[in-house]
C-alpha cells in the first residue's frame, strides 16, 4: 500500500492553490497536514480522492495512477471524510450504510448491516441508529461521518478535520480509533488544526503554506518553534514533557 503524490498544481478560477505538491504515505503511516487556513489542505485531500482535477502532476496508489479510475473502485480502496457534513434527511443507520455503497449490488445485506452498526458501536453512537442524521448535534454528526468511513473499511482514509466539533475525549477517542486502525496495516493522511494531537498521533507531519509543502518530517523534526512561526505567524514555546511535544503558543497582541 503506497500513495503517490507526484508534483500536483491545482488551479481553481485561475488561481493557482497547490503548487507541485507531491507526497508519499506508506502502509502503516499516520501522517497530519498541519497549516493555517486557506493554505491547501482540503484541496490535496480532494484532489488525492479525484474530486479536483490537478492541471498538472498525478496521484498513484499502489503504482497506479487514480486520475480516470471509477468512483467504485476509487472508494473499495479510499475512504475520504470531506470537512462539511452533508444535511442529508436520512437516518444515522443510512448514513452509515453510505459507506457500504461500492460493495453493494442492488440493496444493502444482513453482513452491510451487522458492520454499520459495529462502525456505530466503535465511535459510540450505536444509541442513535435511529435517528434522524439533520436532528444531530455537530459532534455527533462528526462521529456518525468517521462510522462511515469505517464501515467502508479502505486500506487508505482521508480524513478533513476528523476531530472538529469534538469535546477533547471523543477527539482523543476518534484519533486513538484510526492510530489502531493504521497500526493494524492501514493508512491515512489527516489535516488538523491542533498541533498538539498532531504531534501527539502522527508518524509524519507535512507543514503546508499558501499551496506548497514547506516541511516534512517526524513530529520532532518538524514542531520547532521557528517553523512554527513560519508557518502560522504566531510565537510559541516547544517543550517536551513525559515524551510528548506540547506547543504552548504566545498571546497574540
Ligand atoms: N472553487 C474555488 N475557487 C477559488 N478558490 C478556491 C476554491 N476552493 C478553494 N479555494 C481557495 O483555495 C485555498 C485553499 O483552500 P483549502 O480549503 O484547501 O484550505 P485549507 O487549508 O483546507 O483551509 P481550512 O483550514 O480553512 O479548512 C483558499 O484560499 C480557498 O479560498
Amino acid at each position: 500500500m503506497k500513495l503517490r503524490v507526484s508534483n500536483i498544481t491545482v488551479r481553481l478560477n485561475s488561481t493557482e492553490i497547490l503548487k507541485e505538491v507531491s507526497l508519499e504515505i506508506h502502509r502503516g503511516e499516520f501522517v497530519s497536514l498541519l497549516g493555517p487556513n486557506g493554505s491547501g489542505k482540503s484541496t490535496i485531500l480532494r484532489t488525492i480522492y479525484g474530486i479536483l482535477k490537478p492541471t498538472g502532476g498525478a496521484v498513484y496508489l499502489n503504482g497506479k495512477e487514480l486520475n480516470g479510475a471509477g468512483f467504485e473502485e476509487v472508494a473499495k480502496l479510499i475512504g475520504y471524510l470531506p470537512q462539511e457534513q452533508s444535511e442529508a434527511n436520512l437516518k444515522v443507520l443510512d448514513v452509515v450504510l453510505l459507506g457500504r455503497t461500492p460493495y453493494i449490488r442492488i440493496n444493502p445485506g444482513k453482513d452491510d448491516y451487522a458492520l454499520a452498526m459495529k462502525a456505530l458501536e466503535l465511535v459510540g453512537m450505536e444509541n442513535f441508529a435511529h435517528r434522524r442524521f439533520s436532528e444531530l448535534s455537530g459532534g455527533e454528526k462528526q462521529k456518525v461521518m468517521l462510522a462511515r468511513i469505517f464501515c467502508q473499511n479502505t486500506d487508505f482514509m482521508l480524513l478533513d478535520e476528523p476531530t472538529a466539533h469534538l469535546d477533547v475525549k471523543s477527539q482523543l477517542e476518534i484519533l486513538e480509533i484510526v492510530k489502531k486502525m493504521v497500526k493494524a496495516g492501514k493508512s491515512t493522511l489527516i489535516s488538523l488544526h491542533d498541533i498538539n494531537l498532531a504531534a501527539m498521533f502522527s508518524d509524519r507531519i507535512l507543514m503546508i503554506r499558501n499551496g506548497k509543502i514547506i516541511y516534512a518530517g517526524t513530529p520532532e523534526e518538524v514542531i520547532r518553534p521557528d517553523r512554527i512561526e513560519e508557518v502560522f505567524g504566531i510565537r510559541a514555546e516547544v517543550i517536551r514533557h513525559n515524551q510528548r511535544i506540547l506547543v504552548i503558543p504566545e498571546v497574540v497582541r
